[in-house]
Formats: structure tokens, C-alpha cells, sequence
């Protein structure tokens, strides 16, 4: 079984198709890249896999079910989607730890994602005095908590300075050495070509190409693929 599969998924804002027929799959040990310019809908297809948008057609499942008929969602699957859902008041160790406590996890994991994303120094900080490049992190910790084998990041390297890219790069590699399954938005080319297995490129709404991304890199770079790719659908709807 695919640890995500996207079907025929089709999504309408009035005459904007955000998302047209879109399909697709993340194998676990996979990381997968899904690339595409703005307003191509990779924030969509994200939202309807984790049940936050509604689809008008088409199916989204982790591990064969609906977001909203997980069991124990928080162990099968860890989002990172805006880092501005964080209460701004709250430090990160509480932020964690209202996480936690919703999902019925021990604190002492609160403790152990802190340190797996080197938040522990500041964990006793104000959410509103982070950088953006700590929230990501904080976010990263907040979807580690329930040790889940699915990770679905919207870009997760936004604000990360070169060592925090590195380690992001590192984390998920091993995260899926072990058998867990990444998809992962980006705008970054050169993160994705450094840690994804496999690309999905979408254009208004369609995805215009899929699969290993040595197959689709083979002379020129990924930044050459891509825009040639998208070179047609270029400028936001
Ligand atoms: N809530 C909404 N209401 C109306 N239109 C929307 C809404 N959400 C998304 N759209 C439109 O759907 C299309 C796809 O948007 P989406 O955010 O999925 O793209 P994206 O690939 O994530 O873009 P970006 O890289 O800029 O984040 C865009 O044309 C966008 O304007």
C-alpha cells in the first residue's frame, strides 16, 4: 500500500481548477518532491490530503484511509504547513505540550522532538520571539511528536539558515531510510535535487511530470527541467 495516494483529486475555487485531475503516489522510503510555481496547487492538493479542503472529485488517502478516518491521526501522519498556526504567546515547550496532551503523548516526547530539532535552548521562549527559521523548527518538533511514518511539509526549509538546511536534509533522509514515507513542497530547487528520491511538477493545477528524479535529471540541472516545464504556465492565475 502507498503511503499517500492522490487520484484524479480535482479542486474549484469559482473558475480557478487549483487542482485538475491530479494523481500521484509516495511509497514509503521515499522522499518525494512536489514542485510547481505559484498558485500551481500544492497547497491545495496538501490541504485535501489532510483534510483541511474539501475536493470536488478524486480521493486522498494516507496509508489507504481519508485524513478524517485515521484512528490516531498524529501517529500516522506529522504536517507542517504554516508556521504561523503557532499562538504567539504560548513558549514552544507549551505549544508542544497542548499538542501533546490533544494527542495523548507522553510529555517526555515534548522533550525528545525539542532536542531531535535543537529547540531545547529556547524552548522556554515566547512563541512571538522566534525567528522564522525557529517556528519552522518548532513545527518540525510539532509534527515529529507522535512518531508518525508519514510527513507531509509545506516548504519546511523556509527561514532555515545552511547548517538548518543540512539538518533538515539529514533528518528527513533518515526518517525515510527507516522506512517512513516524505512528500514535501518546495520553491527550493537545490534542497529538493539534494534530498528527494522522486519529483511530482504541477502547473495550474495539473501535474506535468512524475517520477525519479535521476530519470528526469539526467544532462541538465533540476532548475533546467523545471522551468522548462513550467515554462508554459507561467505567472499565477
Ligand atoms: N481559499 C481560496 N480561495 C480562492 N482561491 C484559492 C484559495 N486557495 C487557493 N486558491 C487558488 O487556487 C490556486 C492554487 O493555489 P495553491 O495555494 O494551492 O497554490 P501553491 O502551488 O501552493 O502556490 P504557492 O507556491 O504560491 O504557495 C491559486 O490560483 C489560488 O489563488
Amino acid at each position: 500500500m502507498s503511503a499517500i495516494a492522490i487520484s484524479g483529486l480535482r479542486k474549484s475555487y469559482g473558475p480557478v481548477h487549483a487542482v485538475d485531475d491530479v494523481t500521484f503516489a509516495v511509497e514509503p522510503g521515499r522522499v518525494v518532491g512536489l514542485l510547481g510555481p505559484n498558485g500551481a496547487g500544492k497547497s491545495t492538493t496538501l490541504g485535501v490530503l489532510l483534510g483541511l479542503v474539501a475536493a470536488h472529485a478524486g480521493s486522498a488517502t494516507i496509508q489507504g484511509r481519508a485524513y478524517a478516518d485515521l484512528p490516531r491521526p498524529s501517529h500516522v501522519v506529522g504536517a507542517l504547513l504554516d508556521a504561523g498556526g503557532q499562538h504567539p504567546g504560548r513558549t514552544g515547550r507549551d505549544h508542544l505540550r497542548v499538542l501533546a496532551t490533544a494527542a495523548r503523548l507522553p510529555l517526555e516526547r515534548v522533550e525528545e522532538v525539542l532536542d531531535l530539532v535543537g529547540m531545547t535552548p529556547a524552548a522556554h521562549r515566547r512563541v512571538r520571539t522566534y525567528s522564522l527559521g525557529m517556528r519552522q523548527r518548532l513545527g518540525l518538533a510539532a509534527a515529529l511528536l507522535g512518531r508518525p511514518e508519514v510527513l507531509v511539509l509545506d516548504e519546511p526549509a523556509n527561514g532555515l539558515d545552511p547548517a538548518g538546511m543540512r539538518w533538515l536534509r539529514t533528518l528527513l533522509r533518515s526518517f525515510a531510510d527507516d522506512g517512513g514515507a516524505v512528500l514535501l513542497a518546495s520553491h527550493v530547487l537545490a534542497e529538493v535535487a539534494q534530498v528527494a528520491d522522486d519529483v511530482v511538477v504541477i502547473g495550474h493545477g495539473r501535474v506535468l511530470t512524475a517520477g525519479p528524479l535521476t530519470d528526469l535529471v539526467t544532462d541538465s540541472s533540476l532548475e533546467d527541467v523545471y522551468l522548462d516545464l513550467t515554462a508554459a504556465t507561467e505567472g499565477v492565475r
